[in-house]
């Protein structure tokens, strides 16, 4: 279905009959499949996916599904009637299930495969076969493609089961990590930045399996003992889930020219790409090295913004490889993923991250997954010496292109029209020494204080009782920082601190809140996950007192250091 055609609006979707005639199976239509892949889906160990980009698989359905919650947000969006979230059948298609879907709902999802790249460098090792061919998506795998809404949309089950590429995993999602995915997924939207959407998410009320995980007050780097978790299905929604190492994978084949038409599905997968999620964006009459181009040059503008995005709410991804790199530019896979609390420029909630990819580095991990991105467009470009200079240059930029993403950013979180370099090396200075909580100080700072009294209630060490030498350094350059800023900011304080307030979120998901939710919902009682789902879908906006009182509030000293809340070595 060509876009431009696509109709505007849908009836209210209240059954999977509704929703059957919106489907458009647009990658498994236009893509190939895997040669070796049976007909039916059942395809659930370990092997090797030569040609093809995707492999048709049927999820494994958890046993007893209940509902947990679904994003009121994202129904509404896509016309779906909130009762659907409930409905047998809609339970039974997004908790795995897909013998029954009425036609032409198919019922085989798919998987993909993807290539790794660790900060630029390129792995096979994680295959097991040291080939790559094994390696993908080995737990998600995509049921629905379909316009809603005018817009095109994918549906992709998480711990939906083994496909080819689990590597000898069981295909599964424990709750846990399946609660924080869906709850950080709709946080991000509210927070304005690009990312995948939740629709809806199942536990198992009989099935369960083991993780590594820590034991009650363990401050141990990584887990301890093995815990029985109960499995769940999230859905995640998105344009596409097509990955920066997933076109490495073909580019890597094009490159050895594995077989005849390793380059010919490369280009397939980039054109498909384009259409998925640069379609509005890039002219579709061009010719293909013209739209390679402009891919590279549109991905770079959203990559850069996404990452400044992310350090403006004080996101860290934790495992920025380029196969958690969404070609959409948009934020993906929210396993390692922590919000800096204690500011540091260092902060890596994931013990086995390295610091490459902690939460100020992020825009230099960003620059490295956009070389992998580069060099798999470049087959393609191996006969049009200018498009390939032309990529190279934006490669070269990118750096470039980031630093002035960073400097708006900073600029609008300090309520200034442009970016003062002296002002933010101190504050980063204070931020760092004192030390502050990051949402805390920003949203305190957006308030236009009148002395520093307001934003020590952002600070980890009160500075004043303490009447060192080095707390009252602090204080007075606090003072002097304080002065100096309210000098640089416009007249219209009024209007500077409502700016303020939309680009700095009063709440922030904050670990320690998320845990006591999903470990009620291991008990069955899923109320604390929907409140807190309530509360991080207005992360600007001014709540109740009650709200207030129980979420705007630094991280509990005693909770630091604490395994599985302040770092985890292990996140599925
Ligand atoms: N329990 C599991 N069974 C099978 N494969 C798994 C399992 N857990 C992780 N994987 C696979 O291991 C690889 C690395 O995992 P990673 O944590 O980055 O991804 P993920 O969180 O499962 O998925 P995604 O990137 O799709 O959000 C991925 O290819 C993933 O599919
Ligand atoms: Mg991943």
């Amino acid at each position: 279905m060509d876009n431009q055609s696509l109709k505007a609006t849908n009836d209210e979707v209240t059954s999977l009959e509704a929703l059957a005639p919106l489907a458009d199976y647009s990658l498994m239509d236009t893509l190939n499949c895997d040669p070796d892949a049976t007909a039916d889906g059942v395809d659930h160990s370990p092997r090797q996916v030569f040609t093809g980009q995707y492999v048709p698989v049927k999820p494994t359905p958890i046993e007893a599904p209940e509902y947990v919650a679904h994003s009121h947000g994202l129904f509404r969006e896509l016309g779906f009637a909130d009762g659907l979230a409930q409905s047998a059948d809609f339970i039974r298609m997004f908790s795995g299930d897909l013998s029954q879907v009425p036609a032409p709902l198919r019922n085989v999802g798919w998987a993909c495969g993807y290539a790794l790249s660790i900060y630029g460098t390129e792995l096979t090792q994680q295959c097991p076969f040291q080939t790559g061919n094994g390696y993908g998506d080995g737990r998600a795998m995509s049921v629905f493609e379909g316009v809603l809404n005018g817009q095109r949309w994918e549906m992709q089950l998480k711990g939906g089961g083994p496909t080819p590429y689990c590597r000898g995993g069981d295909g599964r999602a424990v709750l846990r990590s399946s609660v924080r995915e869906f709850l950080a997924q709709e946080h991000m939207h509210a927070l304005g930045v690009p990312t995948s959407r939740s629709l809806s998410l199942y536990v198992s009320k009989t099935e369960k399996v083991q993780r590594p995980w820590y034991s009650e007050g363990s401050r141990r780097q990584d887990p301890d003992r093995m815990v029985s978790e109960p499995v769940a299905i999230s859905t995640r929604v998105a344009p596409s889930f097509i990955r920066v190492g997933q076109l490495e994978l073909f580019a890597r084949r094009a490159r050895k020219q594995e077989h005849p038409r390793a380059t010919e599905e490369l280009r397939q997968l980039v054109l498909h790409l384009i259409d998925r999620e640069y379609a509005g964006d890039i002219d579709q009459t061009l010719e293909t090295p013209r739209k390679v181009v402009m891919l590279a040059h549109q991905f770079r503008s959203r990559l850069t913004s996404l990452i400044a995005n992310w350090i403006r709410v004080g996101y860290c991804q934790g495992n920025f490889n380029s196969d958690n790199c969404a070609a959409g530019g948009y934020t993906l896979d929210y396993g390692p993923f922590g919000f800096c609390e204690m500011f540091d420029p260092h902060y890596q909630p994931w013990t086995g991250g390295g610091q490459h990819f902690a939460f100020l580095n992020q825009p230099v991990a960003a620059e490295k997954n956009f070389g992998s991105f580069i060099s798999a467009l470049q087959p393609l470009l191996a006969d049009h010496p200018n498009e390939l200079a032309r990529l190279e240059e934006i490669r070269r930029d990118f750096p470039k292109v980031m630093h002035a993403e960073m400097e708006k950013m900073w600029a609008a979180k300090l309520g200034l029209e442009a970016f003062d370099a002296e002002l933010f090396k101190e504050l980063i200075a204070l931020m760092t020494q004192t030390p502050v909580d990051y949402t805390l100080f920003f949203r305190a700072l957006s308030d236009i204080p009148d002395d520093i009294a307001p934003l020590t209630n952002s600070f980890y060490r009160p500075l004043a009782e303490a009447g060192t030498a080095e707390s009252d350094g602090l204080l007075k350059r606090w003072k002097e920082w304080l002065s100096a800023w309210k000098s640089r900011i416009g007249p219209s304080t009024e209007e500077v601190s409502r700016q303020m307030k939309r680009v700095n979120p009063k709440y922030i998901m904050r670990e320690w809140l998320v845990v006591p939710a999903y470990r009620q919902a291991a008990e069955g009682n899923y109320r604390p996950v929907r409140e807190l789902q309530g509360v991080l879908s207005q992360p600007y906006s001014e709540q109740s007192a009650e709200v207030e009182a129980h979420y705007y509030r630094l991280k509990p000293l005693e909770l630091f250091n604490l395994g599985g809340v302040s770092h985890y070595s292990c996140s599925s």
